[in-house]
């Protein structure tokens, strides 16, 4: 989240939709109608084979695992972010009290009465504070969402004012929660860059004083999961994206994979993770982006908490010269992070297209 832009925009009246769903269970008001050809068609149903699992990832085996145990979890680590650009990953490290207790927290931030949330407005054209980011039209189609969405590192990005303190300790069990993802996210980019045979401190050195969001996604049930989405398809803007869903959650994030949409199952106590644009383009684009949605589901709600982990807004970015070669000709330009992370919250959500921002153009492979 790059510094909010001022905006005049006008995107008319928004549902809240867990006040819709209290008033009028049954109502799909046109403005969540997808087209015929953004309508989900395959909901929660299992993967068809194991062979469309997203990978899981061993992180003690890692750490600590032995000589054998290591090298055979990162080469699963490589494959994941090559042929994937998802990952789940066990044994992470973090407290599973402390996962438990932010989600109960967040529950029950948006169980909260309307007037206390709207405390925390977001402003149209931002992306901070309880409302709809990426909204910048009256006939854009709306997600079946609500969000609470803060930036969080550096202190510069965050706006106090926007930090509940309903429930109590939600601030604090953020901040506290937020520290160890972020060493999560610097664990996971000093193994990411020895999968590719880089110096394992070359992002988190090159990130700097790295940015750091969170987006806190509830998504009421719906009486017609066929015709909404949850979240419209996107790639994240991210580096890594860290996301953890609700413990009893029913699937809902879908990712696509040789074009078809792929169910992520719940892995009791594994988090998601991600890859984002920032990573597709240093890396040259071996490790994928990949477009990802949430769907809703007819009965059951469903809550995620996703951390976006970027680079400094300072730093210039670009393929690294050692994964540019004669094979594998450079693909994206050089930018400032800062410049391409206002672009990504300027513009809606619309599958992978923000990165067009970095591609050099009449790329032969693209
Ligand atoms: O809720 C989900 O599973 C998807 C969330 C997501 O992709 C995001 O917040 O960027
Ligand atoms: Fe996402």
């Amino acid at each position: 989240m790059a510094p909010t832009p001022v905006s005049s925009i006008k995107i008319g009246h928004i549902d809240d939709i867990q006040e819709l769903r209290k008033t009028q269970p049954m109502a799909v008001p046109d403005r969540y109608v997808r087209g015929m050809s953004e309508r989900p068609t395959q909901l929660d149903s299992a993967p068809q084979s194991s062979s469309m699992h997203v990978p899981i990832i061993d992180l003690s085996k890692l750490v600590g695992g032995n000589e054998n145990q290591s090298h055979t979890e990162l080469s699963k680590l490589s494959a994941a972010c090559e042929e994937w650009g998802f990952f789940q990953v066990v044994n992470h490290g973090i407290d599973l009290g402390l996962l438990e207790i932010i989600e109960k927290l967040a529950m029950e931030f948006f169980a909260l009465p309307l007037e206390e949330k709207q405390k925390y407005p977001m402003a149209p054209g931002t992306v901070q504070g309880y409302g709809h980011a990426f909204v910048f039209s009256e006939d854009q189609k709306l997600d079946w969402c609500n969000m609470l969405a803060l930036g969080v590192e550096p202190y510069y990005i965050r706006n106090p004012k926007l930090w509940p303190t309903e429930p109590v300790h939600f601030s604090e069990t953020l901040e506290t929660y937020s520290r160890n993802i972020r060493e999560l996210c610097q664990n996971l980019l000093r193994f990411i860059a020895m999968s590719l045979r880089l110096k394992q401190d070359m992002f988190n050195e090159m990130f700097g004083v790295a940015v750091q969001a969170v987006r806190m996604n509830y998504y009421p049930p719906c009486s017609r999961p066929d015709l909404v989405l949850g979240l419209s398809p996107h790639s994240d803007g991210s580096a890594l994206t860290v996301l953890q869903q609700g413990k009893g959650n029913s699937v809902g994030l879908q990712i696509l994979k040789d074009n078809t949409w792929v169910p992520i199952q719940v892995v009791p106590n594994a988090l998601v993770i991600n890859i984002g644009d920032t990573m597709e383009v240093l890396t040259n684009g071996k490790y994928k982006s990949v477009e990802h949605r949430a769907v809703t589901h007819k009965e059951n709600d469903r809550l995620s908490i996703v951390t976006f982990y970027a680079p400094s807004y300072d730093i210039e970015l670009g393929p690294l010269p050692e994964l540019v070669d004669e094979k594998q000709p450079c693909k994206y330009r050089r930018y400032n992070h800062g410049e391409y992370s206002r672009h990504y919250i300027t513009n809606k959500l619309q599958g992978k297209k923000t990165l067009e921002f970095a591609k050099i153009q009449n790329n032969i492979s693209s």
